[in-house]
């Protein structure tokens, strides 16, 4: 009996889960580590010691599972998109840190490029609209930044990879410098339509062709893991972005089928089958996967702040001691008592795309309790969901008939249910919510033979619970009436904005 290996490089922490053939979980390990805050707004990893917990997972899933390397049918690798790594070609040694997703360093140049007229060639070719978020202004900020980078680049000496590239390379010590569709497509200088590097955005963006990686499909074999790294070569044969794995994992393979994730951030991700179609509401177009030659594609909306929301209940306020408490504290209050929590702490992602809201809290009076903060808290990352799910429905014309859900908020039963109501659609959750690094075993164990059909995998998904919308219609389409005017008081909130360009400290 055969088994697959899933490595999931997520934002917090790295882990690896061992996969049997019925999609059960046979082992798994993770490993946390270093979040680097050098400045206000930055966000950076050091790329070996993602390297290092990612071995280290694998090593211990393998051991706690009791299985050699000759066990293991194949290797799928999923990881958190966008953070960026430049590395020597010669000794692996990264010139930097990593830069994360969430880091918002390259906000002016990001204004610059918006200013210069480049969002639509962006959208077109990428699908993307211009932000920090992506992979190339920091690409660009490196190159600028670390001194001789950018003649080391120009030489050739120098590889750009995401994570997914970053850690095949160290499993193949330094043969394979290659990516996948998903995650090329969350650059900004990729083009969707010929799934290939695009030399007019590189030129935008002044980065030489000459670091990046080669583009291959989500599931094939890339290569085998170097000697000395297990006790046996293993086949890699699969890599998805995690939030495209995810909408794998949750088996939405035919068109119009959509999942939300609820972690840090929240991401809905949408298949919008075989065709490129762009946003007309500031939704992303993105790669949900390519395999057997085929590629399709998705609408994302990303919001920034989801679960990380009810962190800072706990670390910031100091309301709750864990984030499973704030379900019963929320539960505490009939209802929000009128208040509204918009957690625009890193500025507003998807459909708004406002780098310089900022989080706040309306509606307070003498009656206000944490309990009534705690639902808004809940509420807010539901009425973002919303926002989404309505643009997405109006881009793609498709009405959805279930949102599949996922991620470690989605376990609260509170806010799954106040999903449902607040948009009238029934909300899904899945038995195994470890949806993300089952999409990449999918991917691998699909490429290899392991599984052989959709319908395959599909018998390893089952419903856990699904939540119908309780609440009537008119009270559903006031309370987001409502939360469309607190919206309103958090946009463009932070002062250098308004200050038209005066630095301030
Ligand atoms: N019961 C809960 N209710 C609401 N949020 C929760 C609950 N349990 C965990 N969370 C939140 O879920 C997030 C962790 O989910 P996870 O999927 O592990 O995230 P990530 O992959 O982004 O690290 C944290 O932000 C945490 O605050
Ligand atoms: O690592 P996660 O689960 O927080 O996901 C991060 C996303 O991929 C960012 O786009």
């Amino acid at each position: 009996m055969k088994f697959i290996l899933a490595l999931d490089q997520g934002t917090t922490s790295s882990r690896a889960i061992v996969f049997a053939h019925d999609g059960s979980i046979i082992a798994s390990a993770q490993q946390e580590f270093t979040q680097i805050f050098p400045q206000a707004g930055w966000v950076e990893h050091n790329a070996k010691e993602i390297w290092d917990s990612q071995l280290t997972t694998a090593r211990e899933a393998l051991e706690k599972a009791k299985l050699k390397a000759a066990d293991i049918a194949a290797i799928g690798i999923t990881n958190q998109r966008e953070t960026a790594v430049i590395w020597d070609r010669k000794t692996g040694e990264p010139i930097g840190n990593a830069i994360v997703w969430q880091d918002r360093r390259t906000s002016k140049f990001c204004d610059e490029l918006k200013a210069a007229g480049h969002g639509e060639i962006i959208q077109q070719r990428n699908g993307l609209v211009i932000d920090a978020y992506f992979a190339g202004s920091k690409v660009r900020w490196m190159l600028d930044n670390i001194p001789g980078a950018r003649d080391r680049a120009n030489n050739g000496e120098l590889a750009f990879g995401t994570i997914d590239s970053w850690l095949i390379w160290n499993l193949t010590n330094g043969k394979e410098h290659l990516t996948d569709v998903t995650n090329a497509s969350r650059t900004m200088f990729y083009n969707l339509h010929e799934n290939a590097w695009d030399d007019d955005l590189l030129k935008i963006l002044d980065i030489p062709r000459q670091l990046l990686p080669e583009i291959r499909s989500s599931s094939e074999v890339y290569a085998e893991t170097a000697e000395g790294l297990f006790d046996a070569p293993i086949k890699i044969a699969g890599i998805g972005g995690d939030q495209q794995a995810a909408l794998f994992g949750q088996n939405c393979f035919k068109r119009g089928m959509a999942k939300n994730t609820y972690g840090t951030g929240c991401f809905m991700l949408m298949n919008i089958g075989d065709q490129p179609s762009m946003s007309k509401h500031k939704l992303l177009t993105t790669v949900a996967w390519q395999r057997n030659g085929k590629t399709d594609y998705a609408l994302e909306g990303s919001i920034f702040i989801g679960g990380a929301v009810v962190q800072w209940l706990r670390d910031g306020l100091g309301i709750i001691e864990s984030s499973n408490e704030i379900e019963a504290l929320a539960a505490s209050v009939e209802d929000c008592g009128g208040v509204y929590l918009v957690p625009a702490f890193a500025g507003l992602g998807a459909p708004h795309w406002d780098q310089y809201a900022r989080g706040t809290i309306t509606g307070l009076t003498r009656g206000t309790t944490k309990g009534h903060i705690a639902r808004a808290a809940l509420e807010g990352i539901a009425f973002q969901v919303a926002d989404i799910l309505e643009v997405m429905k109006q881009d793609s014309g498709i009405d959805m008939k279930e949102l599949r859900v996922d991620g470690g908020a989605c376990a609260n039963n509170l806010l799954m249910q106040f999903q449902a109501d607040i948009l009238q659609t029934p909300v899904v959750r899945p038995k195994i919510i470890e949806t993300t690094a089952m999409g990449a075993a999918y991917l691998a164990g699909l490429a290899v033979g392991f599984w052989n059909t959709d319908a395959d995998v599909e018998k390893a998904w089952q419903v856990d619970r699904i939540f119908e919308p309780q609440m009537p219609p008119e009270e559903a389409a006031h309370r987001r009436e409502r939360w469309d005017e607190a919206l309103k008081r958090a946009g463009d909130w932070e002062e250098h904005s308004t200050l038209k360009g005066k630095a301030v400290p």
